[in-house]
């Protein structure tokens, strides 16, 4: 077990990749090569020794693997004493308390777990917590690649938990509806009685809408990743703060405040 591992200031920050050979790994890694700041000094994908990242010093992981394999990767980060920045999705309250968990006998490490870090994305889910208190109707529409493993998205889960959260804050009950699901699913999931709808199809990325409505109006929020280097600003960001950062962030919101 180390300490959390420390670079010189003047220093590149050294950045291993989990996921190495996926689609958000690979267009981490290519990121990551393209500053002057950050080393790339390990890729790593499934089948490949988590070993090679300390190996090569390693200061920062960036995990985008699957839901069942990053648990085991960010305790080994921990023990590791090696920061991470994780988009990998599926944590779950009890996953984010473990985390915490972890943490609490490493206190200079640093994670960060953000659902979405496209900064467009970020700021769809601010403006719609920042709407939620003033309408009584809200459903979420997530919309992604055919090759996604999980639904609903972590972003829409984020999202759907965050305007719960401010429909409570300012006393709405349950959003009106009167339908009777006649087919089970037709009116999609429900997370903290927010209605999320998963689409898939090809030819789409990324893409989320939250739609409100009330008395006479509607507004929706729509945000669109086209491609996953709208992702990259978010990550680089986050590899860049997660270091004088320790303990555990969820989302980017905190970072993009910071400046
Ligand atoms: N927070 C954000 O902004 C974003 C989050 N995501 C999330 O990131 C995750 C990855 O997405 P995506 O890149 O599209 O998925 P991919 O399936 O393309 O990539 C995942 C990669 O991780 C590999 N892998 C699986 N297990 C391990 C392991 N134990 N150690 C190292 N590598 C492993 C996979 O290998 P193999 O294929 O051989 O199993 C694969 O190469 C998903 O949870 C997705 O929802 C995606 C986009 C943005
Ligand atoms: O799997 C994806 O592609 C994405 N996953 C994240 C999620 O589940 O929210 C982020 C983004 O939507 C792309």
């Amino acid at each position: 077990m180390r300490e959390a591992l420390d670079g010189k200031p003047d220093e590149p920050i050294r950045v291993g990749v989990l996921g190495a050979r996926g689609r958000m790994g690979a267009e981490v890694c290519r990121a990551v090569d393209g500053t002057d700041d950050l080393d790339l000094v390990a890729a790593v994908d499934e089948g490949d020794e988590l070993s090679a990242v300390a190996d090569a010093g390693a200061r920062v992981v960036v995990d985008f693997t699957t839901p069942d394999a990053v648990m085991d990767n960010l305790r080994w980060c921990v023990d590791q004493g090696i920061h991470a920045v994780v988009g990998t999705t599926g944590f779950t309250g009890q996953r984010l308390d473990q985390v915490r968990d972890w943490l609490s006998d490493r206190p200079g490490v640093g994670v960060v777990i953000a659902p979405n870090f496209g900064i467009g994305a970020v700021l769809m889910m601010q403006f719609a917590a920042r709407a939620a208190r003033f309408f009584e109707s809200v459903e979420i529409i997530e919309q992604h690649h055919p090759r996604k493993l999980d639904a609903p998205s972590g972003t829409a889960t984020y999202t759907a938990r965050a305007i719960a959260r401010a429909r409570a804050e300012a006393g709405l009950g349950p959003a009106p509806d009167a339908t009777k699901d006649e087919v089970p699913g037709a009116r999609g999931a429900e997370i903290d009685g927010v209605r999320v709808h998963a689409v898939r199809a090809a030819g789409l990325v990324a893409h989320q809408e939250v739609l409100f409505g009330t008395t006479g109006e509607t507004l929706t929020i729509r945000h669109d990743s086209y491609d996953r280097v709208s992702f990259m600003p978010g990550v680089l960001l986050a590899v860049r703060s997660v270091v004088r950062r320790p303990g555990l962030t969820v989302g980017l919101d905190a970072l993009l405040d910071d400046g």
